[in-house]
């Protein structure tokens, strides 16, 4: 599970950083434009001092009022100026931000897409969900403002530093006195805020997950009073959180205080220094002025490098947890089986010519381990052979966990095949594209999954074609699914997050429809009528046999009403398949299927 990872040792976080250029480059223009005016912004402010020494040596020396009003004046639009540049960087660049971050996540969106089930079954959806928002807005924070300021700050430093040199070089030394202190412990303290950093984004998306699981599971926290160990759990977590948030405090504090403490005394020493000159008569009064003005105005480009760095560190870490995402192989469309020899082909081409004469859905030595699994553990489905000829409905059986739900998995291809080929009228799955794929194959699983939307739009999600009313009816009609015209809005009605305003048999109805509506050659339906009552379930059955008669289908089942759906019966154990025959032939001549058939079988398996 991707979570916490205290090692970030092997990370830089400009290279880090560098990977947001392809999507800042279609705002380069206005990104760049708004840094120049920002610089030429805090230039601006530099110029002040200038005035104020001119002011000081020249009009108020000489006691000229009008000297003196020329320079307020001047110092006046010194200030509209740097006001407005600022404010015009911020135009500048709050718009394309918002597109980076925009553009940020829908490339995440479409990739969380795209990436294979195996995935989704190793990351947390807390993790997935934090990378999304928050990991995202600190990026477009980073874009928006450090990245701008360090660069304006270097520049307003370096150009202050020359002007306080040029003013005074004695005076100017003094204040860069603690310059390379103050570079050590910055670099000491970014090297400490990205490993607590990254610890901390990684803690918001544990705790996101806990949250996430809480509002989803909420019945089941409800119904056995678990609300205590729920916010148990959460505690912990947000007191870890809090621990993390409370040493990247402490860690920005230190830093702040030298960066804040070390220049301030050197500008006191500059001044102590400075006054002598002034009495000694070695410096003008106004250069003075001048000096420490120029000095005073570094205070807050200096100030501010330690929290620039921190935001600076925060977006890096947020970057690399959003690339972890972006860079997980997504799931191929094709797959193009380079290790298989020409005697493999051969034989291949021949059971393909067979396929295409017999048809149906074959099963070929399929050996399927799941990705996480230990290499050298017994696969889940080892070399599965199973023929289901066209038209034929296959009810799949065994006892819980033999690997049924695994094998169905593999037609639509949620999963790929470690070894062996799976073919649909004689073509492999992994040489069709997913989109041809998914127009052939239509799935509807136990544990029926809607989406808010109306009830006819969840449905016909079902099929890509122009779907109309009456193919929606008539897909309600073979799930016994008329229900929905009692609801309020009929088939606009819609069904809410997950659609739990629904009970569980009407959700599965629903997803029964799902699978019909497309009308698809092949049908692969995981025990898809457990949550039904007997007479829906038989009403369904009787329907859905209409349609199985041109629909090659495999079922899996556990009880023998739903096995009496199909036309023949294959006994899935140890990850083969034993026995293939009629539900009679079974009962009669398997003395395992007899044992899961009578009803005692899977209690004793649950047990
Ligand atoms: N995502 C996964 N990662 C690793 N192992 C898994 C995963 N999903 C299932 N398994 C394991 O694969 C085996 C087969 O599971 P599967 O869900 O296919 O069984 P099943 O026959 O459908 O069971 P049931 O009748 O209870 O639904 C089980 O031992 C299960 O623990």
């Amino acid at each position: 599970m991707p979570t916490t990872r205290e090692n970030t040792e092997d990370r830089s976080a400009v290279r880090t950083l560098l990977r947001l250029w392809p999507y800042v480059r279609p705002v380069r223009a206005r990104v760049f434009t708004a840094a120049f005016v920002a610089v030429v912004a805090s230039c601006v402010g530099l110029v002040i001092p200038l005035v104020l020494k001119w002011m000081v040596d020249g009009p108020i020396a000489d006691q000229d009022p009008a000297g003196v009003w020329l320079g307020a004046l001047y110092l006046l639009l010194l200030g509209f100026t740097e006001a407005g540049l600022f404010g015009m960087r911020r135009w500048l660049v709050a718009r394309p931000l918002s597109h980076v971050e925009a553009e940020m996540r829908a490339a995440l969106y479409r990739r969380l897409q795209r990436l294979p089930v195996a995935f989704h079954d190793r990351w947390p959806s807390g993790q997935l969900l934090s990378r999304a928002t928050a990991d995202l807005g600190l990026v477009r924070m980073f874009l928006a403002f450090p990245l701008t300021f360090l660069l304006v700050n270097t520049v307003t430093i370096l150009v202050g530093v020359i002007i306080m040199l040029l003013q005074d070089w004695t005076l100017g030394l003094v204040i860069l006195g603690p310059a390379i202190p103050v570079m050590v412990m910055c670099v000491v303290f970014e090297h400490r805020y990205a490993v607590v950093a990254r610890r901390a984004q990684d803690q918001v998306g544990d705790l996101t997950t806990v949250v996430e699981e809480s509002v989803l599971g909420i019945r089941i926290i409800k119904g056995f009073g678990r609300h205590r160990s729920q916010a148990r759990a959460f505690r912990e977590l947000s007191t870890k959180l809090r621990g993390t948030e409370l040493g990247k405090a402490r860690l920005l504090a230190t830093i702040w205080a030298v960066i804040v403490t070390l220049p301030e005394m050197a500008i006191g020493a500059a001044l102590v220094l400075g006054a002598v000159q002034v009495a000694d008569g070695e410096l003008s009064a106004g250069t003075l002025v001048a000096f420490l003005s120029t000095a005073l105005a570094l205070r807050w480009p200096v100030d501010s490098i330690g929290f620039l760095l921190a935001m600076s560190q925060e977006a890096a870490t947020a970057t690399e947890r959003y690339f972890e995402v972006m860079d997980e192989e997504p799931e191929k469309d094709t797959v193009v089986h380079a290790d298989r020899t020409a005697e493999d082909r051969t034989a291949e081409d021949a059971t393909a010519e067979a396929d295409r004469r017999d048809g149906g859905l074959r099963f070929d030595g399929v050996v399927f381990r799941y990705p996480d699994a230990d290499p050298a553990s017994t696969p889940t489905l080892n070399r599965v052979d199973l023929h289901i000829r066209p038209g034929e409905s296959m009810a799949l059986v065994g006892a819980t966990g033999s690997g049924k739900t695994t094998l169905t998995a593999l037609v639509p291809r949620l999963h790929e095949v470690t070894a062996g080929r799976i073919t649909l009228d004689g073509e492999d799955v992994t040489a069709m594209s997913r989109a041809q794929l998914r127009s052939k194959v239509a799935v509807a699983f136990e544990e029926p999954t809607l989406f808010s939307a109306s009830v006819g739009e969840n449905v016909l999600m079902g099929t890509d074609a122009e779907a109309g009313p009456a193919e929606l009816e008539r897909a309600l009609g073979v799930a016994q699914a008329d229900f929905v015209h009692a609801l309020p809005q009929g088939t606009g009605t819609q069904v809410g997050e997950q659609g739990l305003s629904l009970s569980g048999g009407q959700r599965q109805r629903l997803a029964l429809a799902r699978a019909v509506v497309g009308r698809p050659r092949f049908l692969v339906l995981d025990d898809p009528l457990s949550a039904l009552d007997v007479h829906t379930e038989a009403a369904v059955e009787a329907a859905l046999r209409r349609v199985l008669a041109d629909t090659t289908a495999l079922i899996v089942a556990h009880r023998p009403s739903t096995v009496l759906l199909a036309d023949r019966v294959a006994l899935l154990s140890g990850g083969r398949i034993t026995a293939v025959g009629t539900h009679q032939e079974l009962l009669r001549g398997n003395p395992e299927y007899a044992h899961l058939m009578s009803g005692s079988g899977r209690q004793e398996d649950d047990r």
